[in-house]
């Protein structure tokens, strides 16, 4: 039996959609259960944040997490197929009215996502100081906790209420199917008979 880790959030809806298609309209957790079996299949219901980890651990054999999170967190995990839902980008952000200077020895950047920041300013050998947020992370320049920031844009507006502008994106992110590297091998038919499911439901929509 495959085990599958599904976020909960902002790309909740969209992905058990995806897995409506497959196993029926009625698809979706009990109120509080956190463990879903249907099909031959055994869901669980974790955060967004979480999914990778499951997945790496081999609890879950399979997840699906946006690949900002994948990036992040660095995890050794094979990445199956890009759902192309919660698309969003991961961007730096500074005040409207400002240019940075990226040769300034002391430049703070305020983010969630450190080790983006981190290797996106060390692959232009721009030395930045990062600093860890965990939310409302466009906050930081307005009250000089930091000179930019790295967070995710989807529709900009946050920033742009919030008197800020995107000076470089860093990269694009959707939501991804992946897979624990063991359970690849070990579950291999199974898996691809799946992932062979959900690619066809995927091209569906984009048809
Ligand atoms: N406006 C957005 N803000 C944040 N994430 C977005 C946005 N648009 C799309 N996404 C994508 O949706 C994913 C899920 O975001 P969500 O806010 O549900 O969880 P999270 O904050 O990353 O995790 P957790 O709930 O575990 O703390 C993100 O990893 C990202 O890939
Ligand atoms: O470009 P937009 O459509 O405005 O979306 C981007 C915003 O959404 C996310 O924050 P979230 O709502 O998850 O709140 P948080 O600051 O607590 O993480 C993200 O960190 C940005 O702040």
């Amino acid at each position: 039996m495959l085990t599958i880790a599904l976020p909960k959030g902002r790309i909740a809806e969209e992905t058990l959609a995806i897995f409506s298609q497959l196993f029926g309209e009625g698809f979706e957790f009990e109120s509080r259960k956190l463990i879903l079996e249907t099909g031959g299949f055994r869901f669980l219901n974790v955060r967004n944040q979480d999914v990778p980890t499951y997945v790496e651990y081999g609890a879950a054999d399979l997840g699906v997490v946006g690949l900002d999170v994948i990036t992040e967190k660095q995890l050794d995990i094979v990445d199956l197929l890009d759902l192309g839902l919660g698309r969003c980008k991961v961007a730096i952000g500074i005040p409207d009215d400002q240019e940075l200077d990226w040769s300034r020895p002391d430049i703070r950047v305020a983010t969630k996502m450190v080790n983006i920041a981190k290797n996106y300013f060390a692959s232009k050998a721009v030395g930045v100081e990062v600093i860890k947020l965990y939310g409302s992370i466009e906050l930081a320049p307005l009250v000089g906790l930091a000179d930019a920031i790295v967070d995710i844009v989807e529709t900009g507006t946050t920033m742009r209420e919030n008197g800020l502008k995107v000076a470089e994106d860093i990269m694009d992110s959707s939501a991804h199917l992946i897979a624990n590297k063991n359970s690849f091998y070990a579950k291999k038919e199974e898996i691809l008979d799946l992932y062979g499911k959900i690619k066809a439901v995927i091209d569906s929509k984009s048809a």
